[in-house]
């Protein structure tokens, strides 16, 4: 074997997220293959640069990926990893999602430094969130909230709370947890509350489609349950034509042979939450997940959406 043949690259952004979601696939992959040599390539995204406008306003799916998938596409790095989250449905010519890990708590997070949780809120409290999704079912559940955008990584966006910016924020639990910052978790939101994003907590990776030596090295780094939930969900959202910045929610369980599929979409203001669910064999996941976004469809999650993309 070359020397070469035992070196793999993986491109990654900067945040302490992305890094430690780098650090975490690099330290799996040198504990499955002893004589493997992984080294982090990390670059800026257009969605790390542009911070001061709303995710939803600069649109363009995709906006934490791209730079990483051109670095695969000219050789410069071999795998990518991602939150599934910030994954778009589609991928360029050449490239694959080639792996899905095991999925950390999928469960949104309340953070604050003066309340328990969001029921403790007081009238007129200040939230923070950058997400549509999260957005519109805490205005349903609580219309009195001052609901505020809330940009950055991680860290940044507990600097803003701890600021004073913000009564309570929303995040990924996932996020916290990695980042070894479970204290920061005041309460953990349940699905029925907020049902989380598509693919919220799980680490997927990204390789060039005919890389055999690659796709061999990833394989025992894969996690056949949360593959088949991931799959479910973003087959949700692809049939809704959905990319991550929506008010939808895709929220999947397996039990045994059963996949369970949990589907919402939401006007932005709370005034309208569409929900519905699914349940069949594993094999069909993904048929399953298309089959919940036709009847959320039918409910009218085309209006929704169509409104959601016009004041955006
Ligand atoms: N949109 C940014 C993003 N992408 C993934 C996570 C958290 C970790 C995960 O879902 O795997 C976050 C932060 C957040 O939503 O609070």
């Amino acid at each position: 074997m070359t020397e070469q043949a035992n070196i793999l690259r993986i491109a990654t952004r900067k945040s302490a997220l992305a890094l430690w979601q780098a650090e975490f696939v690099k330290a799996e992959l040198e504990r499955f293959h002893s004589d493997l040599t992984v080294e982090l390539v990390p670059m800026s995204t257009q969605g790390d640069i542009i911070l001061d406008t709303p995710l939803a306003k600069i649109g363009g799916k995709g906006l934490f990926v791209k730079e990483l998938e051109q670095a695969m596409l000219d050789g410069r790095a071999d795998i990518a990893v991602h939150s599934m989250k910030d994954v778009p449905v589609e991928f360029p010519e050449g490239l694959e999602l080639n792996t899905i890990c095991e999925r950390e708590d999928p469960r949104d997070a309340f953070v604050s430094n003066k309340y328990k949780s969001l029921d403790e809120l007081p009238q007129g409290a200040v939230v923070g969130t950058s997400s549509l999704r999260r957005q519109c079912q805490v205005r349903a559940l609580r219309p009195d909230l001052d609901i505020r955008d809330l940009r950055g990584n991680v860290n940044t966006r507990l600097a803003k709370l701890d600021n004073g910016d913000y009564d309570a924020i929303i995040l990924a639990a996932a996020g916290l947890l990695r980042l070894e910052m479970p204290e920061r978790i005041a309460d953990f939101i349940e699905p029925e509350t907020s049902l989380p994003a598509n693919g919220q907590g799980a680490v997927g990776i990204e390789c060039r489609s005919d890389d055999e030596r690659v796709k061999a090295l990833l394989a025992p780094l894969e996690h056949t349950e949360t593959r088949i939930r991931v799959l479910a969900e973003r087959a949700m959202n692809r049939r809704l034509e959905g990319g991550c910045q929506v008010p939808i929610g895709a929220y999947a369980l397996v039990n045994g042979e059963q996949v369970h599929i949990r589907g919402l979409v939401g006007a932005v203001d709370g005034s309208e939450i569409l929900r519905d669910e699914v349940s069949g064999s594993v094999e069909n996941a993904e048929q399953l997940g298309v089959q919940l976004a036709e009847q959320l469809l039918a409910q009218g999650a085309d209006k929704i959406l169509a409104e959601v993309y016009r004041d955006a």
